[in-house]
Formats: C-alpha cells, structure tokens, sequence
C-alpha cells in the first residue's frame, strides 16, 4: 500500500512517520520547500518528543520520504490523507482554502483509483464537499473515495497518543474504504470506531469542545474556591475519583490555548449557527476562556498596582509543555498586556525561545535560565508547567527583589512557598503573604 499524505504539519508529520513505523511505504508532501529540505535530512521543523528519532529511522529504511513536488508524491500513491491546516476565519468558522487546495492537487495529480482520508478538523459536510470537487474535476474514470479520519493527538505527546490512542475514528461509506482503511491502522492495535462520515466529523469537534469544557467548568469552579477559601487541587482530585467525571481535564489555569480548542469551539458555534442553532453552552466556554487568560494581570495588579516600568520574569511562553508551539499561547497574550502596560518582560522557555523571538521580537528581554530571568525582577509568572519549572530549587526565588511569585499552573504547594518567605498566588488556592501569614486572596 502506497502512502501520501498531503500538509506535513504537526499532524502530517507526525501521521506520516507513524504510518512508517508500522510499514507503510509514506510519502509526506509540503509546500513548504525549507521544511522538505529539514524533513530530508530527518530534521524535525517542530519540537515534539520522539519524533526525529523515527523521522531517521524510517528515512533510513527507505519507508518514508519527503517532497514538495505534487505531482511525484501522488501519482503512485493508494492512499491519500489530506493534513493541511483549518485556521479560524476572522467569523469564528474554519477557513477551508487549504482543504481544497489539496483536493484540486490531488485530482490534478492521481494516476490511480485512491482513497482520499482527511485527517484535518473540518466542519461536518466538508467531506462531502471534498469528493465534490475531485469528482467535478476528474478527466479521467478513476474511482476516488473520500474518508473521515480525524486525529486526537495531543502535542507534546503526539507519538505516543499515536501508538496508544483510545480510539480511531474512521468514517465512511463503502465496505471498501473501512476495510483499507482499518487493515493500514491495524499494527497500531488502537481500538477502531467505524460511522458515517457526518458523524465522524462532528467526533471531532464534539470531542475538543467537550474537554474545553471541562476546562473551563474547572477554571470557574477554582475562582469560586478562591472567593470561598476552598482549595481547588483538593476539589479536583475529590470530582475526579468520580469515574462518570474522570481525572483528566480538570486542572484550573489561565484559560486553555493551543492550535485546536480556541479555534475549534468557535467553528463549531459556528457549524451550529449554520443551522440555525444557538450552542450557548460552548458560548460560555469561550467568554469564559477570555475571562480566565486575564485572570494572571489581575492577579499581578493587586499586588503591584502600576506595573510600568517594573520588571516582570515571565516563565513558560509555550501554550503546554512539550512543544514549542506559540499559537494561542495564553503566556502570549499575558506577556503582551504586560508589554502594553509597560512593563520590562524577561522571558524564559526551556524550548520555545527561538519560536518566541518570532513572534515578540525585541519587544522583550530572553533569558538563558530561570535564574536569569527573575534575577532583580518585581514579580515572576509561572505560566507554562515544564518540568524545569516545577522542579526548580524554590530558593532561586531570593535572587528577585522581593519575592513575589504569580503562578497560572499551580506548579507549588502553598506551604513551600511560605515556609520559603515568598508572596505566592495561585489558582483556586489560599496565597502564602508575606510575614508567614495565609489569607484567601
Ligand atoms: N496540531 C495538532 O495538535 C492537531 C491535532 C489534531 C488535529 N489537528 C488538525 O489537523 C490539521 C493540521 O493541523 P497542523 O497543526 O498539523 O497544521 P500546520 O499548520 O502545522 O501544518 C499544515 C501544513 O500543511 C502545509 N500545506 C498547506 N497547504 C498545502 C498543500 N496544498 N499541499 C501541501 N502542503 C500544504 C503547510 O505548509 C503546513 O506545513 C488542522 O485541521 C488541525 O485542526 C491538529
Ligand atoms: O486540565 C487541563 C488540560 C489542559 N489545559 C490546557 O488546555 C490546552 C490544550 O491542552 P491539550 O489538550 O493537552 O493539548 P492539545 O495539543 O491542544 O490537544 C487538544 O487538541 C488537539 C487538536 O485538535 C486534539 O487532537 C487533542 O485530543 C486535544 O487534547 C493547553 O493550553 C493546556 O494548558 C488546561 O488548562 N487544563
């Protein structure tokens, strides 16, 4: 079976070398001619744990290549899964130009009957609308099929979800493409789920927007806590030994980010009001998210009421930990209100400076080291949870000029940061104050 996959992104990079691994012969094809020239040599353009290693290993054993030339990616190739981007519309929906830039390539380029699978997250219909396009513009009498088969990884896990997802997805409608499509994801011994096609898209967003959900349902319930002296790392663990609740996505923060939640509920409100259909819950979602990614500079601003021209060490810029990935980092949208407000920022990433040099510019300082960034500053943030900053020696925090530690992601306990003599606000939680004394903030 020949392999193309079609955008070579987080998820078709990470698809290609994982269908590699179990066999496949995979071609991944790309725009992008830097990022080809990268991918050849087995450079990875993205950070993601176990990556280059298999990107070598497969190049190695002739499994898997790259190439930004269509025409030779698709000609010989059985199967086709489409892995461009679907970034938000200025509206909120999911803007679609690269979805069907990818069908004209493929129809412009096939020389065999294939099956078209569309690992993008797309709006239910999309599918449709891609066979509609191939068929339209077919010269010649090869078959096309077109299957839904949306991804659930999680970036900074991405190759492990792949090997251990919980399930996949696969939507269709002929006995013929469920059954290629499940013997090609068989070795990965993840349990298959067939449906419609319809149906298989709305998975997708239904599943993002259910765990933004749980986020942000959380995030409420931990300023609540705040407001009442409960404790939220208590209440979470107490909600989450509830097997119908579950454990996981229940950590209160600043308001989830990424590339998928924040632009993924908004196109299904989206998706909905096409029909007529006002999601008022996932709407709340949303504001709700907004409201929480402020919540650090209202923190930082009840303890230093001006914050122009006071040093602030801003800790963690990527939107989790694990990757380098910025976009809809809320650490992003803090450092730039700070900027706004005047403030001098000295950030800190174990791995997405040079992503973040990109973006901020010289509008702030970088640093090489925890210590280096809250040296002399006024107040640091804690607003990515790396291991790095979690297990940093909490004594490093008398290098600032008055320990003051705002922290997003809970990454202390309480009484360590007092029984250390540092001002510590947190989420959902009681703050260590100065003088040893512990009052609800
Ligand atoms: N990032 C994630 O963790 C994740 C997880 C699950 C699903 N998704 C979904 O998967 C899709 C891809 O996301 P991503 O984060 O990998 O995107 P990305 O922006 O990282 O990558 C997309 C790639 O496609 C390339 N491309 C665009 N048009 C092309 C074309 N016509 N031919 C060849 N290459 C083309 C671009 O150059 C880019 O390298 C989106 O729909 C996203 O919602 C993403
Ligand atoms: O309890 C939690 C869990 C997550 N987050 C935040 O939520 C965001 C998203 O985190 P996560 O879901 O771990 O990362 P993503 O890589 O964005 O993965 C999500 O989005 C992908 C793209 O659609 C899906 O494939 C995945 O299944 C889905 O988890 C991040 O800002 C996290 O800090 C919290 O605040 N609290």
């Amino acid at each position: 079976m020949e392999i193309a996959v079609v955008g070579t992104g987080y998820v078709g990079l990470v698809t290609g070398v994982s269908l590699s691994e179990i066999g496949h012969h995979v071609v991944c094809i790309d725009l992008n001619k830097d990022k080809v020239e990268k991918m050849r040599k087995g450079i990875s353009p993205i950070y993601e744990p176990g990556l280059s290693e298999l990107m070598i290993k497969n190049i190695n054993a002739q499994r898997l290549s790259f190439t930004s030339d269509h025409r030779k990616g698709l000609q010989q190739a059985d199967v086709i899964y489409i892995a461009v981007g679907t970034p938000e519309n200025a509206d909120g929906s999911a803007e679609l130009s690269f979805v069907i830039e990818a069908a004209e390539n493929i129809v412009a380029c096939i020389e065999r009957d294939v099956i078209v699978v569309t690992k993008s997250t797309v709006p239910v219909g999309t599918n449709d609308m891609i066979k509609d396009i191939i068929q339209s513009q077919l010269t010649s009498d090869l078959k096309v099929e077109v299957v839904s088969n949306p991804e659930f990884l999680k970036e900074g896990s991405a190759i492990h979800d792949s090997f251990h997802g919980d399930r996949i997805v696969i939507g269709a409608d002929s006995e013929y493409a469920f059954n290629v499509i499940e013997k090609i994801n068989q070795p990965f011994n993840v349990p298959i789920f067939k449906t419609d096609i319809k149906s298989a898209e709305m998975i997708k967003y239904a599943s993002n927007a259910f765990l933004a959900t749980k986020i942000s349902f959380i995030n409420e319930i931990s300023n609540i806590c705040e407001l009442l002296g409960a404790n939220i790392e208590n209440v979470s663990t107490g909600m989450g030994l509830d097997q119908r609740i579950g454990s996981q996505f229940l950590k209160a923060g600043i308001g989830y980010g990424g590339s998928c939640f924040p632009k993924d509920t908004k196109a299904l409100i989206q998706i909905a009001g096409n029909v007529a259909y006002e999601f008022e819950l996932l709407k709340g979602v949303v504001n709700v998210n907004k409201k929480q990614q402020g919540l650090i500079i209202r923190k930082l601003t009840d303890c230093i009421p001006d914050i122009s021209g006071k040093k602030i060490a801003v800790l963690g810029l990527s939107f989790k930990p694990n990757t380098d990935d910025l976009r809809e980092s809320a650490s992003i949208l803090v450092t730039e209100e700070l900027i706004k407000q005047g403030a001098e920022v000295v950030a800190y990433d174990p791995i997405a400076m040079d992503n973040a040099k990109t973006v901020l510019n010289s509008s702030i300082q970088y640093a090489d080291s925890i210590e280096e960034a809250i040296e002399n500053s006024d107040a640091a943030l804690i607003l990515t949870d790396w291991d790095e900053i979690k297990n940093v020696d909490l004594t490093v925090f008398n290098k600032m000029k008055n320990p003051l530690v705002i922290d997003g992601r809970n990454c202390f306990l309480v009484k360590d940061m007092e029984t250390h003599g540092i001002e510590y606000r947190s989420i959902g939680r009681p703050a260590a104050v100065k003088k040893n004394e512990v009052t609800p903030i």
